[in-house]
C-alpha cells in the first residue's frame, strides 16, 4: 500500500489500495492531547495531514457515488437509492455540501408511499447490476419505483442533526418543513402498519428491512418460513461479493419467498402484519425509531407544531414500557425477539447495544452492557464485531455475522458517551478510525482488520467525515 502521505488523488475501487493512516495519532487521541496541551506539536500536525487525506478521498467517494441528488451506497453492488444508507450519507454530505445533504432527504421521501412508508430501496434509475430489481418486486412503474418494505428510520435523527449544525439556517427551517409532514407520516405508519395490536414495540416483516439481513438473530425465525416454489433466480451479489462472505442461499430463498407472498397482497400494510410468516421485534429498528421519535418531537417543538406532540410522547412512553422485555440480565444485553413465537431470540448481536444509541437503555443496563462490550472487545484486534465473538456462529467475514460496520460502531460511541462511557467509546473510535485508514469499504474483519466486502462505500465515508472528522476537529 503506498504511503499516505504520497498520496495526492486516491483510487476509487480496490479496497487493498486505498490510503492508510497509520500511526496510533487517531481522532479520538487527538481531540484528547489537544486538549490537554494547548500546543499543537509535529507529530499531531502530521496526523491532521492524515486526516484531511482521508477526509478528501471520504469527499470524493460520495461524489463519484452521487447519481444526480441521490447517492448510490457502492458501484455495481448497490446500485439504486437505499432507505438508511441515505439518511447516514446525508450527515456526511452534510460537513461539506448542505444543500446537497438535504437533497438526499428529499430525493429520499419523492418516493414514500400514500400510506406514509418510505422504501427499503427506491429506484430511480434502471440498473442490471442488482437483484431483486424492480421487476421482482412489480414496481417498474412510477408512482411506485420503489419496494414495499422498509428500513430502520434515521432519517428524521439525519434532519434533527443536519438543522441544528446548518450552516444555511434559513435553508435549513425550509427543508425541515417540507421534510417534517413527511417524517410524521411515516412515523404515524409504524405505530399503524407495524403495531396495530399497540405493543409498543414495532415489528419487521422481512430480514431486509432490519438493515442487518442474515444477522444470526434471525436464524430461528428464518427456519419457520417456508420456501415457496418461487421462480428461478440468479444472484447478482455473488458477481461482486465472494459468496463466503454473503448471506446463503438457504436465506435468500427466504428473503425472496418472502417477497413474493408481499406482492401477491400488493404491499397492503393492513395484510402484511398477520400474513408474514417472519414477524420480529428488531432492537436496530426500534431502537433507532425511538431515537428518531426523540427527534421528531424535538423538530415539532421547534417548528411550533405543538398538537402532535402528544401523540409522539405517547409513542415514546409505549417503548419505555415494552422495552424493558427484552433485556436478558442473565446474559447483560437485549435480544430481538420473535413475535410469532413470543420468543427472545438467542442470539447477542451489536444491535443488543443500540438501545443505547436510542438513550433508552436504564443506567443499570447501560452498565452491564459497557461490561458486556468489554469483554468482547477482548476477544477481538478490532471492535465492534457485528455477532458475539465467542458464539459458536461468529463468521468474522459474514457480512452482518461478524464483521465490523463503521455506521453500528458510530450509533454505540454515540450511546456510550451519552452514558459517560468515555473511555469506550475513545477504543472503539480509535478502532474505527485505523480501520477507515485501511480502506472505506463496507465492513471490516474484527479478528485482523481487513476491510471486506463492497469498495468505495458511502456510508463508511460519511461516517468519516461526520463523525471522525468532526471529532478530530471540533477538538
Ligand atoms: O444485501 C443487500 O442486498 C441489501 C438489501 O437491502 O442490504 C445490504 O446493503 C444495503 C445497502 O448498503 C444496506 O442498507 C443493508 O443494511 C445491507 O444489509
Amino acid at each position: 500500500m503506498a504511503p499516505v502521505a504520497m498520496m495526492s488523488t486516491v483510487p476509487a475501487t480496490d479496497a487493498s489500495t486505498r490510503p492508510g493512516c497509520g500511526g496510533a495519532l487517531t481522532p479520538a487521541v487527538l481531540v484528547h492531547t489537544i486538549k490537554r496541551t494547548d500546543a499543537i506539536d509535529e507529530q499531531q500536525t502530521e496526523a491532521y495531514k492524515k486526516l484531511e487525506v482521508l477526509l478528501t478521498y471520504s469527499r470524493q467517494i460520495l461524489t463519484e457515488n452521487d447519481l444526480g441528488g441521490y447517492t448510490i451506497p457502492a458501484k455495481g453492488l448497490y446500485p439504486y437509492q437505499w432507505n438508511w444508507d441515505s439518511a447516514l450519507v446525508a450527515m456526511g454530505w452534510a460537513t461539506f455540501d448542505e444543500a446537497r445533504a438535504w437533497e438526499e432527504m428529499t430525493k429520499l421521501f419523492s418516493a414514500q408511499w400514500d400510506d406514509g412508508m418510505v422504501s427499503h430501496i427506491v429506484f430511480h434509475k434502471p440498473s442490471t447490476t442488482y437483484f431483486p430489481g424492480p421487476e421482482i418486486w412489480g414496481s417498474v412503474e412510477k408512482p411506485r419505483k420503489s419496494t414495499g418494505i422498509t428500513q430502520p428510520p434515521v432519517a428524521a435523527i439525519t434532519v434533527h442533526k443536519l438543522y441544528e449544525q446548518a450552516v444555511n439556517k434559513e435553508l435549513a427551517l425550509t427543508k425541515v418543513r417540507e421534510l417534517f409532514p413527511k417524517l410524521l407520516a411515516w412515523h404515524r405508519w409504524f405505530k399503524t402498519a407495524r403495531d396495530p395490536e399497540n405493543t409498543g414495540l414495532v415489528a419487521t416483516l422481512h430480514p431486509w428491512e432490519s438493515g442487518m439481513d442474515n444477522s444470526p438473530a434471525w436464524d430461528e425465525p428464518l427456519r419457520n418460513v417456508p420456501v415457496d416454489d418461487i421462480p428461478p433466480y440468479v444472484r447478482a451479489d455473488l458477481t461482486h461479493v465472494n459468496s463466503s462472505m454473503r448471506p446463503s442461499q438457504a436465506e435468500y430463498d427466504r428473503f425472496l419467498t418472502l417477497v413474493y407472498r408481499f406482492r401477491a397482497v400488493d404491499y397492503d400494510c393492513k395484510q402484511l402484519y398477520y400474513l408474514s410468516p417472519f414477524r420480529v421485534t428488531d432492537l436496530c429498528t426500534n431502537s433507532v425509531l425511538y431515537r428518531a421519535n426523540l427527534s421528531l418531537r424535538w423538530l415539532a417543538e421547534m417548528l411550533g407544531e405543538l398538537d402532535v406532540v402528544p401523540e409522539i410522547d405517547e409513542w415514546l412512553e409505549g417503548f419505555r414500557v415494552a422495552f424493558s422485555s427484552l433485556y436478558d440480565p442473565a446474559v447483560k444485553m437485549f435480544k430481538s425477539k420473535d413475535q410469532l413465537t413470543g420468543k427472545l431470540l438467542n442470539a447477542s448481536t451489536s444491535a443488543g447495544f443500540l438501545p443505547l444509541f436510542a438513550r433508552i437503555a436504564t443506567p443499570s443496563q447501560a452498565q452491564e452492557l459497557a461490561a458486556t462490550l468489554e469483554q468482547w472487545l477482548s476477544c477481538v484486534k478490532y471492535g465492534i464485531p457485528s455477532n458475539d465473538p465467542n458464539s459458536a456462529d461468529f463468521e468474522p467475514l459474514r457480512y452482518w455475522r461478524g464483521p465490523i460496520w463503521a455506521i453500528v460502531n458510530w450509533m454505540i460511541t454515540d450511546g456510550l458517551l451519552a452514558y459517560g462511557y468515555d473511555a469506550l467509546a475513545q477504543r472503539v473510535e480509535s478502532d474505527t478510525y485505523e480501520l477507515l485508514g485501511s480502506g472505506i469499504c463496507e465492513y471490516y474483519d474484527p479478528t485482523d482488520g481487513k476491510p471486506a466486502g463492497g469498495g468505495s462505500f458511502s456510508w463508511t465515508a460519511a461516517m468519516c467525515l461526520a463523525w471522525l472528522g468532526k471529532c478530530a476537529t471540533s477538538a
